[in-house]
C-alpha cells in the first residue's frame, strides 16, 4: 500500500514529474513513528543536466514577459496553495514531523504569502530616469538568469517559495534542491506553479545530498545561488559560488539573544521565549535560544515558564490537538540529547524537560536550563532543538556586550515596557531580524536574514528584489561627442 506522502516521482523538471531510479535512494522517514513513508532518488548527473539545461532555455522568454504577466501567474499559484492548504499542511507534517496545528498556519500559508507578495511587486520592477542637463541616463532592472535554490529541512514549503517567488518575479528561472531530509513539499510547489500557468522549465525541483547541491552551485550556467542551511555549509557554498563570480544569498544559522528586562510583562516574555525556543520543536534558525533575564524578574519568569512549558501537548503531529512534535530525524534527536547532557555536565540548572520523551518517534521534551554561563556549550553552539538556555544579567551595558559576543547575528529580541530602552538596546544588537515585545514574526513584507556568520543578503520584502535582479544604466548623449583629439 503506497503511503499518501509518496510523490509521483522524485523530481519535477520541465513541467512534469520525472523519475530516475538510477540515483541513490533517499528514504523518507516520518519523525512521529520512525516508519519509512516514501522513497525518492537523488538526482543523477543526467537529471542535474536536464534541470539546468531546461531552466537555462526557458528563462529568456520568461524575462521578456511583462512583470504584470509574470505576477499574474504567481498570484494564481498563491490562490491554489491556499485552496489546497490542508493537503499541503498534512504533507509538511509528514515531511518534517511538525504538528498540523503549526503547519496549517505557518508553512504553505507563508509560501502563498510570498507568491502573492512578489506577484504583486513584479509589475513595478522599473528603472529610473536621471536627467543630465541635455543628456540623460535611464536604468533597467534586469533578471540575473538561472538561479539555484538550496533548502534546509525545517520549513521545506516556505523555503521553496521564499526563494522561488522573488526569483520568478524578477524574470529568472530556478532549479531548487530541497534538503534530502525533507524532499516532499517542494515538489508540490513546482506542481502548483505549473498548474497556475508557469511555463515549463522555469521552476524545477531535483533531489539529492550535498554533492548534488555542489554540482548545481558550480555549474557555469548558474548566475545566482540562494542557500538556507548551516554556517559550515554556507561557507562551502559561498566559496564555490564566489569561484564562479555568482550572486549569493546566505540564510544560515544562529544563536540569537532574547533579552528580558525587570519591567517586562512576564506573561508576554514567557510567550516570546516559548515562541523563540519551542515552535517547530525548536528547529528554527532565528530562535532566541540565549534568554538573558534581568535578575529581578528571573525566578518569577522561570516559574511561569515551567508552568506553561508543562502544558505542551506532545503527541501525533497529525492530530490538531498536538502542540509539540518530534525532531525531524533520529540523528537530530541524538544531537539535541547530546547537548542536553552537555548542559547537565557543565553545571546548568535543569528547570524542566531534559530527556527523550517516553513515546514512539523522535520526541525530545521541551527543555529549559537556568544559571547558564556564557562559556557553556549550550550558550555558544546552535542546538537546533527545544533547548532554552536562560542566563541572568544585571545591567543594560553588560547584557548588550554579552548578547553580541557570538559569531552569529541572525536575530535578537527585547522585552521591556520602556520603549526608549527597547529601541536603544535593539539598535546596538548585532542581528538582522529583530523583535521588540515579540519573537519570530516573519511576515513576507519584512526583510529576513542575518549579519556576521548568520548570512548575506535578505529574503522577503522589497530587499529580495535586489538579490534576484541587477541594474543596467544607460547614458544617452543628445549632442555631439567632445573628445581630446
Ligand atoms: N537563516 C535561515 O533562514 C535558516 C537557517 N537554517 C539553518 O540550517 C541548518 C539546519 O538545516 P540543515 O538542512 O541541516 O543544513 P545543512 O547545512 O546540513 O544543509 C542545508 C542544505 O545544503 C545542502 N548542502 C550540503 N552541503 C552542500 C554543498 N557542499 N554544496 C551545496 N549544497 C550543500 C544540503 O543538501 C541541504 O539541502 C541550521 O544551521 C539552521 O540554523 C535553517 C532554516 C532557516
Ligand atoms: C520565524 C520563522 C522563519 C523561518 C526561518 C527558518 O526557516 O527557520
Amino acid at each position: 500500500m503506497t503511503h499518501p506522502a509518496q510523490p509521483k516521482a522524485s523530481h519535477f523538471i520541465n513541467g512534469a514529474y520525472v523519475e530516475d531510479t538510477a540515483g541513490t535512494p533517499i528514504p523518507v522517514i516520518y519523525a512521529a513513528t520512525g516508519e519509512q513513508i516514501a522513497t525518492v532518488y537523488a538526482a543523477t548527473p543526467a537529471i542535474v543536466e536536464q534541470a539546468l539545461s531546461t531552466a537555462k532555455a526557458a528563462q529568456k522568454a520568461w524575462a521578456k514577459m511583462t512583470g504584470t504577466e509574470r505576477g499574474r501567474i504567481l498570484r494564481r499559484a498563491a490562490d491554489i496553495m491556499r485552496e489546497r492548504n490542508h493537503e499541503l499542511s498534512v504533507l509538511e507534517t509528514y515531511d518534517t514531523g511538525k504538528p498540523l496545528q503549526e503547519t496549517l498556519v505557518a508553512d504553505a500559508t507563508s509560501g502563498a504569502d510570498a507568491l502573492e507578495y512578489f506577484g504583486g511587486l513584479a509589475g513595478s520592477l522599473t528603472g529610473e530616469h536621471i536627467p543630465m542637463g541635455e543628456d540623460w541616463v535611464y536604468t533597467v532592472r534586469e533578471a540575473l538568469g538561472l538561479c539555484v535554490g538550496i533548502g534546509a529541512w525545517n520549513y521545506p514549503t516556505q523555503i521553496a517559495c521564499w526563494k522561488g517567488a522573488p526569483a520568478l518575479a524578477c524574470g529568472n528561472s530556478m532549479v531548487f534542491k530541497p534538503s534530502e531530509t525533507t524532499p516532499l513539499c517542494a515538489l508540490k510547489v513546482a506542481e502548483i506553479l505549473h498548474e497556475a500557468g508557469l511555463p515549463a522549465g522555469l521552476y524545477n525541483v531535483i533531489q539529492g545530498m550535498g554533492e548534488v547541491g555542489a554540482a548545481l552551485v558550480t555549474d557555469p550556467r548558474v548566475d545566482k545561488v540562494s542557500l538556507t542551511g548551516s554556517v559550515p555549509t554556507g561557507k562551502k557554498v559561498y566559496a564555490a559560488a564566489a569561484a564562479g563570480m555568482k550572486h549569493v544569498t546566505m540564510e544560515l544559522g544562529g544563536k540569537s539573544p532574547l533579552i528580558i528586562f525587570d519591567d517586562a510583562d512576564v506573561e508576554n516574555a514567557v510567550g516570546g521565549a516559548i515562541n523563540g525556543n519551542f515552535y517547530s520543536s525548536g528547529q528554527v534558525c532565528s530562535n532566541g535560544t540565549r534568554v538573558f533575564v534581568q535578575k529581578g524578574i528571573k525566578e518569577k519568569f522561570l516559574a511561569r515558564l515551567a508552568e506553561r512549558t508543562g502544558a505542551a501537548v506532545l503527541g501525533d503531529p497529525q492530530d490538531e490537538a498536538t502542540s509539540f512534535g518530534p525532531m525531524v530525524t533520529e540523528n537530530q534527536m541524538n544531537i539535541v540529547l547530546g547537548y542536553i547532557e552537555k548542559g547537565k555536565e557543565e553545571g546548568a540548572r535543569l528547570i524542566c524537560g531534559g530527556k527523550r520523551a517516553d513515546m514512539p518517534g523522535f520526541f525530545v521534551e521541551p527543555t529549559v536550563f537556568a544559571d547558564v554561563t556564557d562559556d557553556m556549550t549550550i550558550a555558544r553552539e546552535e542546538i537546533f532543538g527545544p533547548v532554552m538556555s536562560v542566563l541572568d544579567f544585571d545591567t543594560e551595558e553588560e547584557v548588550i556586550a554579552r548578547a553580541n559576543d557570538t559569531e552569529f547575528g541572525l536575530s535578537a529580541g527585547v522585552f521591556t515596557n520602556d520603549f526608549s530602552r527597547a529601541h536603544r538596546v535593539i539598535g546596538q544588537l548585532e542581528a538582522g531580524s529583530c523583535f521588540i515585545n515579540s519573537y519570530n514574526d516573519a511576515p513576507v513584507e519584512a526583510p529576513f536574514g542575518g549579519v556576521k556568520a548568520s548570512g548575506v543578503g535578505r529574503e522577503n520584502s522589497k530587499e529580495a528584489i535586489k538579490h534576484f535582479s541587477q541594474v543596467k544604466s544607460v547614458y544617452v548623449r543628445m549632442g555631439d561627442v567632445e573628445a581630446a583629439f
